[in-house]
């Protein structure tokens, strides 16, 4: 998901967290297996810059339609700021079941340092297909199901700054929320341009799904 905060507040965002907010180290916020392969920094959930920071991006995440869509957020578990330096990363784990009292069907990273400004770092999420290393442009943001097994790869120079979170979804099931983005996109793109194929295609494809869910 391309720029889901406008360049001004992705640039005060970085400013406020390089310049007064403080970290402790990762591994205090992780529990079960995820604790001992958990090798980053944490932005203070008390910190004041840190409360601040992660509310101006929560109310920025839940105003933005593409989000909103595809994630279906029904409750938000608090949202962590990480700082990945030289030769940290996370090894592979899948999230906690539930984090503050929010049952986690979506997981999600925002990333807040550009690409050119680390080497490494990717988050690699394993799904069925096989596993897709992703590395975003500032500002962008990718959401995945909390039950798929993902890490960061080491960071090999320079500083990976990440705001990342969980959330319980309307829709539970991972199935049944791609199938309600596929046809929410599908009806967009249709309403803007009635006669645009993909679009149409895509609604095809979302039936014969159904179909398949649904036929014995
Ligand atoms: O830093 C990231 O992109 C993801 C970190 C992560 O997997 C987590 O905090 O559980
Ligand atoms: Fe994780």
């Amino acid at each position: 998901m391309e720029s889901v905060i406008d360049a001004p507040t992705l640039e005060a965002v970085r400013e406020q967290v390089i310049e007064s907010a403080s970290f402790s180290p990762g591994h205090h916020t992780a529990a079960g297996r995820a604790r001992e392969v958990k090798h980053n920094l944490q932005g203070i959930a008390t910190d004041s810059t840190i409360k601040g920071v992660t509310r101006l991006l929560e109310k920025a995440l839940l105003a933005h339609p593409v989000f909103r869509a595809a994630a279906r957020p029904r409750k938000l578990a608090r949202m962590l700021i990480s700082r990945y330096e030289e030769g940290m990363g996370y090894g592979s784990h899948i999230d906690a079941p539930a984090i503050d009292g929010v049952r986690t069907d979506v997981s999600f990273t925002l990333f807040l340092s550009a690409p050119d400004e680390y080497e490494g770092g990717e988050l690699v999420i394993e799904s069925g297909a096989g596993e897709d290393a992703i590395k975003l442009p500032a500002g962008a943001l990718v959401c995945y199901p909390s039950s798929f097994l993902h890490r960061v790869d080491p960071v090999r120079q320079g500083t990976r700054l990440v705001a990342v979170g969980w959330l319980q979804s309307e829709v539970r099931s991972v199935e049944q929320r791609s199938l309600l983005f596929a046809m929410d996109t599908a009806l967009a793109r249709l309403r803007e341009a009635p006669d645009d194929r993909r679009a149409l295609d895509e609604l095809a494809n979302v039936r014969a799904n159904l179909q398949r869910m649904w036929m014995e």
